[in-house]
């Protein structure tokens, strides 16, 4: 049975994973934040200078310090370097973060049960106080959040840590600075604090919420586009195009709307960090300028203190911003990790986390493969678990043998081929190699089976690697035989073996797409063969390459489970099951259920009694 189980990582789990993402980066991450330090460090020494320069033209102190051209030097070569260093090594560490976060959630999607992209996630049950988060498993989703999430996860942990660690240190050097210039004056900056934390807390909550929306509503416009894209020709043809548009626009308001609530709420917060650190400099101007005018301060002091004022105002303004930053840092963190974690529980998990490990040594080979068997099986897609697609299906396929597999649509067929490629899982019952090899247990099962399923599944690849797919290592020679079996060579000689396809083979005809599929799937030689449909989309030539390939599969003593829909491809089948709405009705030979007027078969290929 297979089961998707979602994940909702709390931000405790998250931060926690995140901490252990950072500690492999540690050398990059230590050289980063110690050039930060030294060029914040520059930064704060030139207002002191400043001072002091102020204080020495006036000649109200003498200190030697500042004539010293080297030590001007220093703070400007060094602070240059420092700044190099700090972007150089920061930006390092980004990248390798963000490239080992995209390397595990691809093979963590490519090893996902075919299930898994078929359900959304809903939040587990045990996290109720965590906000609800929906994550979309359309190609385009799971592309942006490739991109975009794990970008921002990368960059959060980075650069955004480190301009919180930057403005902090401004914040608490500035602070110091101001405390020793003049304590008072300090005290009567620090008023405004209080009730800029205060907004700041309404801020975090109220972005926390617009960046979760916003997230998900990225994902629903890359999904909406990438599906209307791919149907242009059906939107073209009924002529929908304005009211996809619409659609379109649609979308984009709600996503404006969310967005620009979040430009409000930060503009609101910002806005009122001006108000409250101006008026703050405006009393500290105006009470240390009475100091100045008693003496008890020097002009260039109070330079001095309002230039480390504006710098305490500058990192307070960094520090919300980084901050802010990592709120929404952390809701991309969040989504990738919940990818991450998400499994379909027969997915081998260990197989998937971190790298390809080499698979769990097979118990049986191909060459010793006799027979593969339906035993009893059901199944439910998890995202319609109440619906029994298949009961209790027994269903056995012989080396030697082909079985034709017929049906009305939606009654289960390719459901069956989905299960015999390992791609779904029984719900109930087994699947077994030579009645004793449970058939999941098989890792890789290339070399024993090969589907061609109605969708050619191309890529956009040249002619050769697409044949070759199923075995890279197979030669030209090897493929020019693969497609001779199909009735497929003439390709060839009209495109060569190095034609760019393109996307999904979408500069071929249909039948020249099946084709390629066929001969892909006969060139790894397997023991068993699956055919979806397989004359979907071919000419009367196509059509005969197929049953070339059908009679070759019996020559070479392969068992062949044929789906179909024509009549005309049960006359080589050696036995003829019929599906109905998930059960086997009828089994036999093609000869018996035809003799029976009433039978199941009869009604659904009527054109059987004429031929
Ligand atoms: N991913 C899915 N999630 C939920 N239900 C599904 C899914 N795929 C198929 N089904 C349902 O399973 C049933 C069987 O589908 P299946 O594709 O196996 O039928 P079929 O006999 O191959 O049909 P056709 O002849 O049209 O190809 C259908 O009722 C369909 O609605």
């Amino acid at each position: 049975m297979s089961l998707v189980l979602p994940k909702n990582n709390s931000k405790k789990e998250v931060l926690t994973r995140l901490r252990a993402e950072a500690a492999l980066e540690w050398q990059s991450l230590l050289l980063g934040s110690t050039a930060l330090l030294g060029s914040s460090l520059a930064n704060q020494a030139f207002p002191r200078l400043l001072g002091r320069f102020m204080d020495q033209s006036n000649r109200t102190s003498n200190n030697a310090l500042v004539n010293s051209p080297y030590f001007l030097g220093i703070v400007v070569v060094g602070g240059g370097l420092a700044s190099f260093m700090r972007n150089t090594f920061l930006g390092y560490a980004e990248n390798n973060i963000a490239t080992r976060l995209r390397k595990q959630l691809f093979a963590c999607l490519l090893y996902q049960d075919l299930e898994w992209f078929e359900t959304n996630s809903e939040i587990s049950e045990d996290l109720k106080n965590e906000q609800k988060r929906k994550i979309s498993r359309t190609p385009a989703a799971l592309v942006e959040l490739l991109r975009h999430d794990v970008e921002q996860t990368a960059h959060h942990l980075t650069r955004t840590v480190a301009n919180l660690l930057r403005s902090t240190s401004s914040v608490v050097l500035s602070a110091f600075q101001m405390l020793s210039l003049n304590p008072a004056l300090l005290g009567v900056a620090c008023t405004v604090i209080p009730a800029v934390g205060a907004a700041a807390m309404v801020l975090r909550k109220g972005l926390k919420t617009t960046t979760q929306r916003q997230r998900e509503l990225a994902t629903d416009l890359a999904s909406f586009v990438e599906e209307r894209l791919i149907h242009s020709a059906i939107i073209q043809l009924s002529n929908r195009r304005v009211d996809e548009v619409n659609a379109y626009n649609a979308l984009l308001q709600e996503n404006v709307r969310i967005s620009n609530q979040s430009c409000r709420q930060m503009g609101f917060f910002m806005g009122f960090l001006f108000a409250a650190s101006s008026s703050a400099l405006f009393v500290v101007m105006h009470v240390g300028g009475q100091a100045v005018a008693r003496g008890r301060m020097t002009s260039g002091q109070l330079t001095s203190f309002a230039t480390y004022s504006f710098l305490l105002g500058l990192g307070t303004s960094g520090v919300i911003k980084a901050m802010t930053e990592f709120w929404q840092g952390l809701v991309s963190a969040q989504r990738v990790y919940d990818v991450l974690d998400t499994v379909t529980v027969t997915a081998n998990k260990e197989k998937y986390i971190f790298a390809v490990k080499s698979e769990t040594p097979m118990s049986i080979t191909a060459d010793e493969i006799d027979s593969i068997a339906l035993d009893h099986v059901s199944f439910a897609y998890q995202s319609r678990a109440s619906v029994a697609v298949l009961q209790d299906v027994s269903l056995s396929l012989q080396r030697g043998q082909v079985v034709a597999l017929v049906g009305k649509n939606g009654s289960g067929k390719s459901t069956i081929a989905g299960l015999l490629a390992g791609l779904l899982h029984p719900t109930k019952g087994h699947i077994r190699a030579n009645d004793t090899h449970s058939w999941d247990d098989i890792p890789s099962k290339s070399s024993f089976l090969q589907v061609v399923l109605q969708d050619s599944a191309l890529f956009n690849n040249s002619l050769l690697e697409n044949v070759r797919y199923s075995m890279p290592t197979a030669t030209k020679e090897q493929v020019r035989v693969a497609l001779q079996r199909v009735n497929g060579e003439y390709l060839l000689e009209k495109y060569g073996f190095d034609f760019q396809v393109g996307w999904n083979g979408s500069l071929l005809s249909g039948g020249e797409r099946q084709r390629l599929a066929l001969a892909r799937a006969f060139l790894s030689d397997p023991a068993i063969l699956v055919l979806d449909e397989p004359v979907t989309g071919m000419d009367a030539e196509g059509e005969a390459a197929v049953q070339d390939a059908i009679r070759a599969c019996r020559c070479d003593r392969r068992a062949l489970l044929l789906i179909t829909h024509q009549g005309k491809s049960l006359g080589e089948a050696d036995r003829v099951a019929v599906l109905r709405e998930g059960k086997i009705v009828e089994e036999g030979t093609l000869e018996t259920l035809k003799a029976n007027p009433t039978s199941e078969l009869v009604r659904l290929m009527p054109e059987l009694l004429r031929q």
